[in-house]
Parts: C-alpha cells; sequence; structure tokens
C-alpha cells in the first residue's frame, strides 16, 4: 500500500503535514514535527523580526473548529533559516512559510532565503497585511499581481503561494489566470483560515478572543466545504501547478476528499494544534484503511479523480 505522494519529483512517506502557524513556532515544536509521522512540514509565516503577535486570548477552540486572531507572532526570519540549516532533509522535506509585513520585507527575507543554499521550499503568505485600508494581498488582485512579479524576479527557484479562501467562481477565475502567468509558482495551497469570523460566549455575553473586538481567522471542520471547493477550483485551473489541500481536516475521509479534490499534500492546522503530531499516525492508519477497503494501492489511483454527476 503505496500512502507516499510525489510532490515535486519527491516521494513523501505519508501526504500529510502541518499547516502554516501550528506546531511549528519555535525549535521544540519544529523537532517535534520532524520526528513525527508526517510527510513534510512547514515553519510559522515569518516576518523580518521577531514578534510577540498579539494579546491573549488570541486562540480559542469552537464546538467544531477554532477562531484565531494570533497577529503574527514568530522568533523572525533568521531563526528559521538557521533551523532550516540544520533540518535533515533526507527526513522530509521543509517548507519555509514568510508573510512579511512589506513587499520590502518579503523581498529582504526571499533573498536571504536564496543566499542561504537552503533545500526549503517557499511557501509565500499571501494574508499577509497590505496597506492599511486596503484588503489583504491575496484579495487585492493588482497587489497580488505586483508581488508575484517582485517573488518571481528576486527568487531564482520555484516557490508556492497560501491563499485564503475565495468565494466567487469569477474569483478562482481571476486568480489562476494571475497565478498561472508565474510558472515559478508551482504549488498553491489552499486554504488559510476564513477570515474574520466571530463566536460568542453565552453565559458572559462576550467574544472568545482579545484582538480586533473578538474578529478572528475560522479553521477546523466548519471550513471543510470551503476548503475542498478552493482545492478543486485550483486544481482544475490551474493543471501545471500542484496543490496543497488545507482545510477542516481531522480524519483519514478528509484527508482522502482532499487527494481526491486534487490535492497532492493535506495540510493539518485545527486539529493538529489540538491533539499534537500524533495526529499523523492516525490520520495515515485511517487513509490506509479507506484505500484497502476501496482497492487503492497507490494515491495516484485517485489523487484528483473526483466525479461529477
Ligand atoms: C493573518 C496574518 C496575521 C496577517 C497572517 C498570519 C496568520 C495568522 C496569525 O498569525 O494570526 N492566523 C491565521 O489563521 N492565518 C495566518 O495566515
Amino acid at each position: 500500500l503505496d500512502l507516499s505522494t510525489f510532490f515535486l519529483g519527491r516521494p513523501l512517506t505519508a501526504p500529510l503535514m502541518n499547516a502554516s502557524g501550528v506546531w511549528c513556532n519555535v525549535n521544540s515544536q519544529l523537532h517535534a514535527l520532524a520526528e513525527s509521522e508526517a510527510g513534510a512540514m512547514v515553519t510559522k509565516s515569518c516576518t523580518l523580526l521577531r514578534r510577540d503577535g498579539n494579546p491573549e486570548p488570541r486562540y480559542h477552540t469552537l464546538t467544531m473548529g477554532s477562531i484565531n486572531s494570533m497577529g503574527l507572532p514568530n522568533e523572525g526570519h533568521q531563526y528559521y533559516l538557521d533551523y532550516a540549516e540544520r533540518h535533515d532533509y533526507e527526513n522530509k522535506p521543509l517548507f519555509f512559510s514568510v508573510a512579511g509585513l512589506t513587499l520590502d520585507d518579503n523581498l529582504t527575507i526571499v533573498a536571504q532565503i536564496q543566499d542561504a543554499y537552503t533545500p526549503a521550499l517557499l511557501e509565500l503568505n499571501l494574508s499577509c497585511p497590505n496597506v492599511p485600508g486596503k484588503a489583504q494581498i491575496a484579495y487585492d488582485f493588482d497587489a497580488l499581481d505586483v508581488i508575484l512579479a517582485e517573488i518571481s524576479s528576486a527568487y531564482s527557484r520555484p516557490f508556492g503561494v497560501k491563499l485564503p479562501p475565495y468565494f466567487d467562481i469569477a474569483h478562482f477565475d481571476e486568480v489562476a489566470d494571475i497565478l498561472n502567468r508565474y510558472e515559478k509558482v508551482n504549488f498553491i495551497t489552499c486554504i488559510n483560515s476564513i477570515g474574520n469570523g466571530l463566536m460568542i460566549d453565552m453565559e458572559s455575553e462576550t467574544v472568545l478572543i482579545k484582538p480586533k473586538q473578538g474578529f478572528g481567522g475560522i479553521g477546523g471542520e466548519y471550513v471543510l466545504p470551503t476548503a475542498l471547493a478552493n482545492v478543486n477550483a485550483f486544481h482544475q485551473r490551474c493543471p501545471k501547478k500542484s496543490i496543497i489541500g488545507c482545510g477542516g481536516v481531522n480524519t483519514g475521509e478528509h484527508v482522502f476528499m482532499h487527494l481526491l479534490a486534487g490535492a497532492s499534500i493535506v495540510q493539518v492546522g485545527t486539529a493538529l494544534y489540538e491533539q499534537g503530531p500524533d495526529i499523523f499516525v492516525r490520520l495515515k492508519a485511517e487513509l490506509a484503511q479507506i484505500m484497502q477497503e476501496k482497492g487503492y494501492k497507490t494515491i495516484r489511483e485517485f489523487q484528483g479523480k473526483l466525479k461529477t454527476l
């Protein structure tokens, strides 16, 4: 039973990894992921300098997921470059997530990744903030085009982008058209949390997290249908790019759905936050069980083969 899926020509031991931001801020967490059954791993989106992030409580578990407004707490890009230098790439590939606060910061960080000759794969987080008062980069299509043009000329290797969810077919079309003009963008990670949700505590009649008057990104089971749609939409529209699925994964069935919808690798966020890296043992076993029951020997036999009616 070959659970492995090929990603950028490399077989992974499992089509599973963490979602950026979860269990990947500091060395102890990164070490735990490196030792886990995950087939790959990604660092917390970094900024040029270290950030404390938002005041707590900034993450809260919900009945079917989570809400967070962490505020990009991270150790600064050099810390993750130092980790990338020590990482054992034979063990599993490492993705390096970047969310610079400005285009200049992104270019500075990317130039240093370039100079570090690290085998890590760049995942550019396009939920990074735009100029105040404007939508996040991924929702400002002109700014999206500019940042991709700038990074493509500053970075000589293939890289990927982490996208927030889109909800309009015209947006899938427009964003895919932009991405398809950048052949260096060879993978797309869909989705980041669904932005600016709000949940309420009935007893105290209060919001659940302190930052942004309680507004925060929604993750977990709530986002699975949106995640699957974005994975499939970009899988269909960007045939020359690999899709990394993210959103709503907590069982082998969810992993199977993401792969069927077109994902090559499946990221786990909220469920990993709640259950820890041992979750990859369970997900791997549950996926293998489903493949056994369906008579699939390899992922290739069903990956991207979602049927329509
Ligand atoms: C939302 C940003 C703070 C601009 C980026 C970091 C980030 C965060 C975060 O650090 O608050 N949370 C998410 O669910 N997704 C993200 O991409």
